[in-house]
């Protein structure tokens, strides 16, 4: 069994961001003996905080990795940092996920494809990512996507082409589209026949009340575990191998079909 724990924390405006990395860092160490730690989306800025993101952007060589690598090495696990704000030599700034081993090494990153618009600076600050990947985890080939990527199932599929068995989910997601949060990590767990290990922000950011409810979500769509909607650490144990069994019980994979093949087929019934 792999055992995770979802460190689902708040970000108010109040707390100032140095001080937050510590408490945050605490929460890490209470998490101890698990084999993956995940955190949300921008947990040091806040996702709302974008009058300060500018100001919050680091390297990769930055101050809030360096901690997650002392954290990923002290405990010994595997760390999904969540996301920060990352700024390019270049200058550019973008919401990049991080994996860290339990050697402190940075195995993985992510930059958030999606950025979010609707009642939301992302979009206008930040630049979108392209790729997507995969590395190994204690839950097998593992893969991230931030957020508003959940809405876009092309970018599963390519998760899914890249050799993904599970996928890690840092998110901000809104109280409001609860609902949403709920339907689409099990979708995409199900379509996948993936792990979906997603962990959400909690609390009030300015006037958006964030949604909690991070969750663990197998293959079948089972909802293995799910917080409450207040800052928690939520602890699930795994079978790692649930994934090759689904996709072996119940092999839908087996019978996709490209979208070159769709296009031919519905051709044939159109009228000429
Ligand atoms: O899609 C949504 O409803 C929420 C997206 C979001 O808050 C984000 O990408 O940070």
């Amino acid at each position: 069994m792999t055992r995770v724990a979802l460190v689902q924390v708040e970000s108010p405006g109040s707390e100032p961001p140095a001080q937050r990395r510590e408490r945050v860092g605490q929460m890490v160490a209470d998490a101890r003996g698990a084999d993956l730690v995940l955190l949300p989306e921008l947990w040091l800025p806040g996702y709302f905080a974008f009058d300060r993101y500018a100001e919050l952007a680091e390297p990769l060589t930055g101050d809030t990795v360096a901690a997650g690598q002392e954290w990923a090495r002290e405990l010994g696990c595997f760390l999904h940092l969540g996301s920060f704000l990352e700024r390019t030599p270049e200058g550019r700034l973008h919401n990049t996920a991080v994996l860290i081993d339990p050697s402190g090494t940075v195995v993985h990153t992510y930059r958030k494809i999606h950025v979010f618009g609707y009642r939301s600076r992302e979009a206008e600050l930040l630049t979108a990512g392209a790729g997507v990947g995969t590395v190994h985890s204690p839950l097998g080939a593992m893969g991230a996507t931030t957020c508003y990527d959940l809405r876009f199932p092309e970018v599963w599929r390519a998760l899914l082409d890249a050799g993904a068995e599970t996928v890690a989910v840092p998110a901000a997601w809104p109280g409001r589209r609860r609902q949403h949060w709920r339907l689409l990590t099990e979708a995409r767990a199900v379509e996948q026949q993936m792990l979906v290990v997603a962990c959400n922000a909690a609390g009030v950011q300015g006037e958006v009340k964030l949604g909690g409810a991070s969750r663990v979500v197998d293959p079948w769509g089972t909802v293995l575990a799910e917080a409450g909607g207040a800052e928690e650490i939520v602890r699930c144990d795994i079978d790692p191998g649930v994934v090759a069994r689904t996709r072996a019980e119940f092999p839908v994979l087996r019978d996709r079909r490209r979208f070159g093949e769709i296009h031919a087929a519905a051709a044939e019934v159109l009228p000429s």
